[in-house]
């Protein structure tokens, strides 16, 4: 139990990283009540960052209570696929496991596995909703925490019109430009700029065509990612919204005295499940 709901910690075999996959649910309290068709639950996937595994956002983001108070399911899934030998895939942490950077690798040895925007969402969502027929996997919302944050960025953009919503905590908003965008788009799809393009928020923005949905971010005035490394480039999607479709629905929160920890996170996890909880139909705020 957790909250008023249940975490549930689960692995599978996935036929796309070709490994056992690791995956945190919260099904909210009302999952257990009686849901129909049109009360199904809809759910918020959750991206972590670097270093972490599903735990890192289930344990301290604390979305769980919010989740039960709108009734929706939260998806935790792992950050790369773990184990499978490549030589310097423990070296660092920026790099190789825990570090998957939720693109499709192409340069070997890492394209065997390293697959974490096709597994997610070709995948981990269908299965989740095969397994949990109470869950609205036509109701799906994404948010997640620094290269998570990227990540929610990046599969929100990528994918127009599929999730309903998107906010992200510190995300590393123009990867293309940066030390860890260099590090991991150079080590998983080699050294073309283009093909770094294509999960890039800042270029994707740009040819986004789907609905106006406001995207919420937060970055802490004392995130030392930020301000010794400038790893997150926050004010390059505001800048590079403009003359867009989602002109005026960038809505970036610098905050005060914030670090890049899960402090912070968890302290905006209500007003970001407020902001999904719109759009995924669970209040009767205006969109
Ligand atoms: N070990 C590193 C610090 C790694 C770190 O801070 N990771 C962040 C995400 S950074 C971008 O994706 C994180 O979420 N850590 C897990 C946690 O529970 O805080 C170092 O030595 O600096």
């Amino acid at each position: 139990m957790s909250f008023g709901g249940k975490l549930l910690k689960l692995s599978h075999d996935s036929p796309i990283t070709k490994t056992k996959m690791n995956v945190n649910i919260y099904l909210p309290k009302q999952y257990f009540g009686s849901t129909t068709t049109e009360t199904k639950i809809p759910v918020l996937l959750y991206l972590a960052g670097l270093t972490c595994d599903p735990n890192n956002g289930s344990e301290k983001a604390f979305f769980q209570p919010y989740a039960d108070e709108y009734g929706f399911a939260v998806v935790y899934p792992d950050t790369s696929p773990r184990g499978v030998g490549n030589p310097g895939e423990d070296d660092s942490w920026e790099f190789g496991t825990a570090a998957g950077f939720y693109v499709d690798a192409e340069k070997e040895p890492w394209s065997n596995n390293y697959k974490m925007y096709s597994y997610i969402l070709k995948d981990l969502l269908p299965s989740v909703g095969k397994a949990y027929t109470k869950l609205d996997l036509s109701r799906v919302s994404v948010t997640g925490h620094s290269m998570g944050g990227y990540g929610a960025l990046m599969f929100f953009l990528k994918n127009p019109g599929f999730f309903k919503s998107c906010s992200a905590f510190a995300p590393i908003c123009n990867p293309s430009e940066v030390p860890w965008g260099h590090t991991n788009f150079g080590g998983y799809l080699g050294d073309d700029k283009s093909k770094w393009l294509e999960y890039d928020p800042v270029h994707l923005i740009k040819k986004y065509d789907g609905p106006k949905s406001t995207i919420l971010y937060h970055v802490g005035t004392k995130d030392g990612f930020e301000v010794n490394q400038r790893q997150l480039r926050p004010e390059t999607l505001v800048e590079a919204s403009k003359g867009t479709v989602l002109d005026g629905y960038v809505e970036y929160k610098s905050v005060k005295d914030f670090d890049h920890s899960y402090y912070f996170v968890s302290s905006f996890a209500g007003e970001h499940s407020a902001h999904h909880a719109k759009y995924l139909g669970l209040t009767s705020s205006k969109l």
